[in-house]
């Protein structure tokens, strides 16, 4: 209708004047405003409320300094961020990135991003997301230590088992989260369920590690097999080879997917074999080195430099995970060309807005990021509950409700896309089922 159009561009032109140097942000925010008119139109009362103005504002952003010292006693200062976003239906929740690009427009699109996914979930999780510049590469444990202690020495001031619950993202695994852990541990006493993605030892959740990219593969799975289709003897491409890739990986071979590539920020390996995936943890978690030794090691595999997206091979799959706007036009167009039919994110904002066009004229399977890279957040929340019952459940029993969780989304993703008249549009169907919930817990809880 002409009036929620009218709303809809006034608020993007709002959000683009406030917030004009916030590239990531604004993209973020366009892609879910373009989707959104169903929703509004079917609820008149929310433009009354204005909760579009309400929901793009977050409810709070710290950035702080945070001075650690290197091994060679020099002292360095990064920034630290968390953006609180939304509350609406439960506790800021959402990872912490470590990486040097980090600024406020990437963990505004994040936090943003995150009201959302944690929606879809069904858990009651509220939206946000931290993060610095901080660059963990090439640093030693004792200097990790160091930032991690003074990040978490302000950041512990905001966070709590019911207020912020924060937990890994690029650059923040295990070894961090354990050192933020205990950081705030000596500032506040022991309280496990203020962060989550935690060792096994002190209240971790079993499958945390693995919940993404499974979760990944497990929404996938859902979505070819609507479409008639299966893993089996399917050619993937993965990009990144952390946490979310790594996992992803596991679980298509598990499938009886073969994945041919996988890649780091410096160039790819291809291996039409299929990737060996303990060659891959050993490069990454034991020895922190690049892909490219991956070749190295297996003869019959390629190294390139670039962008694994920018290959020219026939594939069936494409898994995105490394990050954000690593298809862009370009390398949209190659997949389509080279025969892709289905795209799952495991990245967060991995394919930029002219390729999620080219995808849906091009007919592709796409699953959002929101809906897709669900299952980490979704294991993050089982694991505060494991932690509020004080009981730590099976390996079994959590990777079964994951699996339950990725079936979900993907149904509630389809049919609200197909309820709303735009059958097949996940983009669509993502973000209405998504905001739906949130949108109504706000209202309910008065102009807030
Ligand atoms: N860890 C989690 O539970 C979740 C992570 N995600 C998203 O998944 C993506 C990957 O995160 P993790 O695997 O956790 O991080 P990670 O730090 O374990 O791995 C990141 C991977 O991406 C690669 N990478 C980074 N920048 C790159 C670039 N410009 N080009 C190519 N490769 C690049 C790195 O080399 C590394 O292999 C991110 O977008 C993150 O936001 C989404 C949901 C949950
Ligand atoms: O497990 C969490 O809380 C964080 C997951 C996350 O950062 C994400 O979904 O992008």
């Amino acid at each position: 209708m002409v009036e929620t159009k009218k709303y809809i561009a006034s608020i993007y032109q709002l959000t683009c004047e406030r917030d004009e140097y916030q590239p990531e942000f604004l993209q973020a925010v366009k892609e879910f405003l373009d989707t959104i008119e169903p929703a509004l139109d079917k609820h008149p009362e929310w433009i009354d409320q204005n909760i579009l103005g309400r929901i793009l504002e977050p409810e709070k952003i710290l950035q702080f300094r945070v001075p650690w010292v290197t091994d060679e006693g020099k002292a360095e200062v990064n920034r630290g961020f968390r953006v609180q976003f939304n509350s609406a239906i439960g506790p800021y929740k959402g990872g912490l990135r470590f990486h040097p690009t980090v600024n406020q427009s990437i963990i505004k699109f994040l936090g943003f991003e995150q009201i959302f996914k944690n929606s879809l979930t069904g858990l009651p999780i509220g939206g946000g997301k931290g993060g610095s510049d901080f660059n963990p590469k090439g640093k030693s444990d004792a200097e990790i230590m160091r930032f991690c202690q003074s990040f978490m020495t302000e950041l512990q001031k905001y966070i709590g088992p019911d207020i912020d619950v924060p937990a890994g993202d690029i650059g923040v695994g295990a070894r961090e989260i354990g050192y933020l852990f205990g950081q705030y541990k000596r500032l506040n006493g022991f309280q496990n369920g203020v962060l989550t993605g935690k060792p096994l030892l002190y209240g971790g959740s079993l499958g945390r590690t693995e919940a993404t990219g499974y979760g990944l593969v497990y929404f996938t799975k859902a979505m070819i097999e609507d479409a008639g289709k299966s893993f089996k003897g399917q050619k993937v491409m993965v990009s990144g080879s952390g946490n979310v890739a790594q996992y992803a990986i596991e679980k298509v071979t598990a499938f009886g997917g073969t994945v041919i590539g996988c890649s780091d920020s410096n160039g790819y390996i291809i291996d039409e074999k299929g990737i060996r995936l303990e060659t891959i943890k050993h490069l990454k978690e034991v020895k922190r080195e690049r892909i490219k030794e991956y070749a190295e090691i297996h003869r019959e595999a390629n190294y390139y430099e670039g962008n694994i997206w920018d290959h020219e091979i026939a594939f069936d799959i494409a898994l995105p995970c490394a990050t954000q706007n690593e298809i862009m036009k370009e390398q949209a167009e190659k997949l389509i060309a080279q025969g892709v039919f289905a795209v799952a994110e495991g990245a967060n904002m991995p394919s930029d807005l002219d390729s999620i066009q080219l995808y849906k004229k091009a007919g592709l399977l796409y699953g959002p990021a929101k809906a897709a890279n669900a299952g980490g957040v979704a294991v993050s929340a089982l694991e505060m509950s494991q932690n509020s019952q004080r009981l730590s459940w099976s390996f079994e029993e959590v990777d079964s409700q994951l699996k339950e969780i990725m079936q979900q989304i993907y149904q509630k993703v389809r049919d609200t896309a197909a309820q709303y008249g735009y059958p097949g549009d996940f983009t669509l169907g993502a973000n209405i089922a998504g905001f739906e919930k949130v949108a109504q817990a706000m209202l309910t809880q008065g102009i807030i």
